[in-house]
Formats: C-alpha cells, sequence, structure tokens
C-alpha cells in the first residue's frame, strides 16, 4: 500500500478540503496522511470563518510525515496567504517528494474567497514549478494567466500558458462550462482531451479536491499522468453521480460506491 499525503484546509462538513482527500485515498487502496493548513468553518452553503493554522505548525506537521515516513503522492490543495505558501514550496523543494499534484484553490462553491489574491505571486513563482500536475478551473486558471477562457481552444492556451510557468503537466477542468464537462491536459508536447456526460445536479461540493486527490492516488499507484487522469475522471463522475442529499446547499461527493467495490477486489485477491 502507497503512502499518500495532503496538504490542505479542513472541511469541517467533509465535502471539500482533507475531508475529501482522505475518503479519496482510502477508496484508491492508499494509506492517507494529512498536514492541515487551515480550519474552514463551513457547510454545503456557506464559508462561515477560516483559521488559519500557524505557519510553524504546518511545517512541523511537513517535517514529522517526511522524517519518518516515504511518500509517494503529494496533493497539495487550500493554502490561504503567501506566507504558509511561500513554507510549503520550501519545504516541498527540500524534500523532493515524487507525484505533486497541486489544486490551486481560490474560491469556494459558494463564491467566499480561500486564497489571499496578495499570494498569487507566490503560486506562479514558487509552487507552479513544484508540480508535477497542476489542475486549476476555468477561474483559477483564468487568474493564473490573467486571460478570460471562452472556448477549448482558450483552455489549451491557457494549459500551455501555464505549463510554461514550470508544472509538468496541466489540467484545466472544465466542470465550469455550459454543457458536457471537458477537461483538457497538456504535458509539454501533447493536449489530451477528457470528455465526460453533465451530471446534472446541485451536489458537487469538493468535486475538484476529489479529482485531484484521486490523480495523485493514481500516480502514487503506479498509472501514467494519461491513466491518472482519465481513471480520476470517471472516478468522480461515478462521486458526482452517486452524490448525497446532506445539507441545504451544494451536497457532497460520495466515495462509498468505490469502497465496496475495492472490497470486492480485496476479497478475490485474498488480501
Ligand atoms: N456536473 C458535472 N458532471 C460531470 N462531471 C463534472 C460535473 N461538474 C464537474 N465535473 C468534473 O469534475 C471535475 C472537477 O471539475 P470542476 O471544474 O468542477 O473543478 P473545481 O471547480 O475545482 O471543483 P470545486 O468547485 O469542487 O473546487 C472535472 O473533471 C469536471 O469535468
Ligand atoms: C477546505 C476547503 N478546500 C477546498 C474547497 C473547495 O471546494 P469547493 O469549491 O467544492 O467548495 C473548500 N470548499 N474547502
Amino acid at each position: 500500500m502507497k503512502n499518500v499525503l495532503t496538504i490542505a484546509g479542513s472541511d469541517c462538513s467533509g465535502g471539500a478540503g482533507i475531508q475529501a482527500d482522505i475518503k479519496t485515498f482510502q477508496a484508491h487502496g492508499a494509506f492517507g496522511m494529512s498536514v492541515i493548513t487551515a480550519v474552514v468553518a463551513e457547510n454545503t452553503c456557506d464559508v462561515i470563518s477560516i483559521h488559519d493554522i500557524p505557519v510553524i505548525n504546518i511545517s512541523d506537521q511537513i517535517d514529522a510525515i517526511f522524517l519518518d515516513i516515504s511518500v509517494a503522492g503529494v496533493k497539495v490543495g487550500m493554502l490561504s496567504g503567501e506566507e504558509i505558501m511561500n513554507m510549503v514550496a520550501q519545504k516541498l523543494a527540500q524534500y523532493q517528494p515524487k507525484n505533486v499534484v497541486i489544486d490551486p484553490v481560490m474560491v469556494a462553491k459558494g463564491g467566499c474567497s480561500l486564497m489571499d489574491p496578495a499570494a498569487l505571486n507566490v503560486l506562479q513563482k514558487k509552487m507552479i514549478p513544484l508540480a508535477f500536475c497542476l489542475t486549476p478551473n476555468i477561474p483559477e486558471a483564468e487568474v493564473i494567466t490573467g486571460k478570460k477562457i471562452r472556448t477549448i481552444e482558450d483552455m489549451k492556451m491557457a494549459a500551455k500558458a501555464i505549463y510554461q510557468m514550470g508544472a509538468k503537466n496541466v489540467l484545466v477542468k472544465g466542470g465550469h462550462f455550459l454543457g458536457e464537462p471537458t477537461d483538457i491536459l497538456y504535458d509539454g508536447t501533447e493536449f489530451h482531451s477528457y470528455k465526460g456526460k453533465r451530471i446534472h445536479t446541485k451536489n458537487t461540493h469538493g468535486t475538484g479536491c476529489t479529482l485531484s486527490s484521486a490523480i495523485t492516488a493514481n500516480l502514487a499507484n503506479g498509472k501514467t499522468i494519461y491513466e491518472a487522469v482519465r481513471s480520476a475522471k470517471e472516478y468522480v463522475a461515478g462521486a458526482i453521480q452517486n452524490a448525497l442529499e446532506i445539507g441545504k446547499g451544494h451536497g457532497p461527493t460520495n466515495h462509498f460506491y468505490k469502497y465496496y467495490e475495492l472490497e470486492e477486489k480485496y476479497k478475490n485477491e485474498n488480501l
């Protein structure tokens, strides 16, 4: 079993952030670990408040893991400000883990900001070059590149521009477009398009967190980036399809359907 780490914020309502990441790791047969960067008081409707964990403690959490345990993949989610981002970048550069997947979380589904805009420069200059894969949604790709995205061609141009900032692979997610959700991957040579069928539901809280964690676990489990993204997109579609009617707003993705499959696999392989 591979050990995978998420460095992200806590969503007390269990739909996004650390909680979504750990559920996703578990459903992929990986051992999940977490470094919590912020405690977000949020639910399916709103973000009420954000408490950043002191930088020294985040740094200690990262050391605690890397000084003791081998890490096969790292997913990075919410980093709310410059100081935290600088430190996480410095620690990743120090420990050089493989399979770093960065989800540049900026705004929660309800519209609340989860990243200080002043941190954009650090994201571009220090975090993006550390990413084996960066997974911006359309608004995030627009902020990072400073260019509007209206078409698939614009998504490709954005992926290329972000690749040039130093990420090895860039996946621009198309969930925010109307119509079928197509994601575009650029690997520095070619574009790969991942098409999906739109599932008509309001229960999509945590889809971005789930996708990036599934990619991380797949890479840690030895899949290529192309296979990791294809399989993660299928996983998210299943998690949306089986989404739960929890709360009054955007309900969370559901990971249980995969646990049952995993249980069967383990039984059949006598693991
Ligand atoms: N309604 C939907 N039906 C099917 N797939 C979807 C739907 N919405 C999003 N997706 C897929 O889910 C993944 C996450 O995409 P999205 O663009 O929503 O990311 P995100 O905005 O970062 O998510 P979040 O809002 O949770 O942070 C992508 O693979 C996208 O294509
Ligand atoms: C702690 C944390 N991290 C990430 C998100 C983004 O997820 P979403 O856009 O689905 O609200 C979130 N809401 N909370």
